[in-house]
């Protein structure tokens, strides 16, 4: 075996382009004509370079590669106003990075809401030459998951920002692989749905993707969730999952019929091909923590042993009810992480502890999404950049708050509806260790808390605990510090809070935010900043707007 870096070129062009990702032409934001993008396929250690060039007429455009921390290249990390300029229509960028460690990623827009347009792919890397994964497979799969409308994102984005504000509501259809089907199910034979048999030759763009398997095999399925919106739960008839990954980091095993996957997850799970290999099952995804507006997506696990064009005998798995949260906390507490040399044992203490409240609320009229009742509104020109040259009028240079006031009724609706927006930074002192609490809280409506995953960039953090209402100094005792699982994304539940910790070991800027994407839109995220002055030769392209690109033009150096 050789230890020989791999490097890994890509050429890509992104580019609008027709497609009918569930039966429905429509346009979709593709990568060398392809929708999803291309697969990226590397090993830990290895060198990626994708040399991206906007084709967009008339749009800028970025791509974030999402569970990649990007140390020593935080000008890479794809984060529009964040870590970079946006690639003008016309240009390119050179992303170049360390795929640290291998495990199962994804890439997508991170600029507007152009993950929503389709701008994602899925980022798998393979462990390092010699290295063995802690489990056993013959073969694997690969299944990106994504929710898909009708309408444009420009559409949506001016509803979301006007006033009154006008929602996307519930996606026409849940997309495995780029692929859903609109208006027909291929189970509609069964009974019990309103929609039509779908009549599918297999050569269309959004004919399922059918996973092909032999007999009493074990393979591995690799599951990654870039939904804008849609939290779900998989479930394959009459199989059995192992859960052994999730976010790029071993878990310690666990046997379960269904998976709830949050947008900005990925798990890899095993399925053993041990049922009656004369009969193909379904693999169905349904909607979790919202009335579901939107049948399953299926497709189907066909053994080789029999044709693939036979449907099951029996109906699709039924997924768990939307509203069923007290599933999907027991599944979330059965996630531990593995006991393995690459994964870190949880710092025990914290330096700092900021307390985030999670808010829908009212602004001039305006809806908006609040953390501690500041919205985010991104500036125009990148922190990483105005920040190392400390160029003080580039963004709000007072703190955005630790906390809200201990008074604040978690169960209602906002009292002082009206939020204000902002842009500070949480500055992190360089390799403090950091702890978040996520807290939750009712929506303008009455009785109403939804879910929400937040992704962090740049770093992993240990998942210490969930837990209901608001979170006081007696739930520490609650928090686990032995076996936490080591993630990039963690779900908040209604009316409760999430406990993270992590050490601010990666020169940079970061963004932490609400991986729905509206929300997103609507400000839901905060950023976070550490050690930056040891960040050296950010490259010309990535800085090259606002007032760092003002900067250049008056001769200054960078770095
Ligand atoms: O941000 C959101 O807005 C709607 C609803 O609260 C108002 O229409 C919804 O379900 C969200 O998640």
């Amino acid at each position: 075996t050789s230890n020989k870096t791999g490097h890994h070129f890509h050429k890509w062009e992104v580019a609008y382009m027709y497609w009918s990702p569930d039966g429905v032409e429509n346009v979709v934001m593709g990568i060398n004509g392809q929708f999803p993008g291309p697969t990226i396929r590397a090993r830990a250690g290895d060198i990626v370079h994708v040399q991206l060039t906007n084709k967009l007429h008339t749009e800028g455009v970025v791509i974030h590669w999402h569970g990649i921390r990007q140390k020593g290249t935080p000008w890479a990390d794809g984060t529009a106003s964040i870590s970079q300029c946006v690639i003008n229509p016309g240009e390119t960028f050179d992303y170049r990075f360390t795929v640290d460690r291998a495990g199962t990623y994804f890439y997508h827009g991170h600029y507007g809401m152009q993950r929503s347009a389709g701008l994602y792919g899925a980022l798998i890397v393979d462990v390092a030459e010699g290295e063995k994964e802690p489990f056993h497979y013959d073969g694997e799969f690969d299944l990106l998951l994504s929710d898909w409308w009708h309408q444009s994102v420009h559409h949506q984005e001016v509803g979301l920002s006007s006033k009154p504000m006008r929602w996307i509501g519930e996606p026409q259809a849940l997309l495995v692989n780029g692929r859903g089907q609109y208006g027909c199910s291929m189970a509609a034979h069964y009974g019990n749905s309103s929609l039509s048999q779908c009549n599918i030759t297999g050569n269309e763009q959004w004919a399922p993707y059918i996973l092909h398997v032999d007999p009493n095999k074990t393979y591995r399925i690799r599951i990654a969730s870039t939904t804008a919106l849609a939290s779900l739960n998989l479930a394959i008839g009459n199989h059995k999952m192992t859960v052994v990954e999730a976010d790029g980091n071993y878990l310690q095993p666990f046997e379960t019929n269904d998976l709830d996957i949050y947008s900005g997850e990925s798990y890899s799970v095993l399925l053993t091909t041990n049922q009656d290999s004369s009969q193909n099952y379904w693999i169905s995804l349904g909607v979790r923590g919202r009335e579901p507006q939107t049948p399953p997506a299926l497709t189907i696990l066909n053994y080789r042993t029999t044709s693939a064009s036979r449907l099951p005998l029996s109906p699709p798995p039924v997924t768990p009810r939307w509203d069923d949260y007290a599933h999907s906390k027991a599944f979330s507490n059965k996630i531990k992480a593995l006991d393995h040399k690459s994964i870190p044992k949880p710092s025990p203490t914290y330096h700092r502890r900021i307390v985030l409240l999670n808010t829908q609320n009212k602004m001039n009229g305006y809806t908006k999404w609040s953390i501690n009742n500041v919205s985010l509104s991104l500036p125009a020109t990148p922190y990483l950049g105005s920040i190392r040259f400390g160029l003080q009028n580039a963004f709000d240079q007072t703190k955005p708050p630790e906390g809200f006031p201990g008074h604040y009724d978690i169960m209602k609706p906002p009292v002082n509806s009206n939020t204000t927006t902002g842009n500070g930074v949480y500055m992190l002192g360089y390799y403090s260790t950091v702890d978040v609490i996520l807290q939750n809280a009712n929506v303008l409506k009455e009785n109403v808390s939804e879910i929400h995953p937040w992704h962090l960039h740049g770093h992993d953090f240990w998942l210490l605990g969930y837990g209901e209402g608001k979170f006081t100094k007696s739930d520490e005792k609650k928090l686990n510090l032995k076996n936490p699982p080591y993630r990039n994304t963690a779900v908040i539940f209604p009316y409760g809070w999430t406990a993270l910790r992590f050490v601010a070991d990666n020169p940079g800027v970061w963004a932490f935010h609400c991986h729905i994407e509206p929300h997103l839109h609507m400000g839901m995220g905060v950023v976070f900043a550490e050690g930056v002055q040891h960040v050296a030769k950010i490259p010309k392209e990535a800085v090259s707007c606002g007032v760092t690109g003002k900067k250049f033009m008056t001769g200054s150096h960078l770095g």
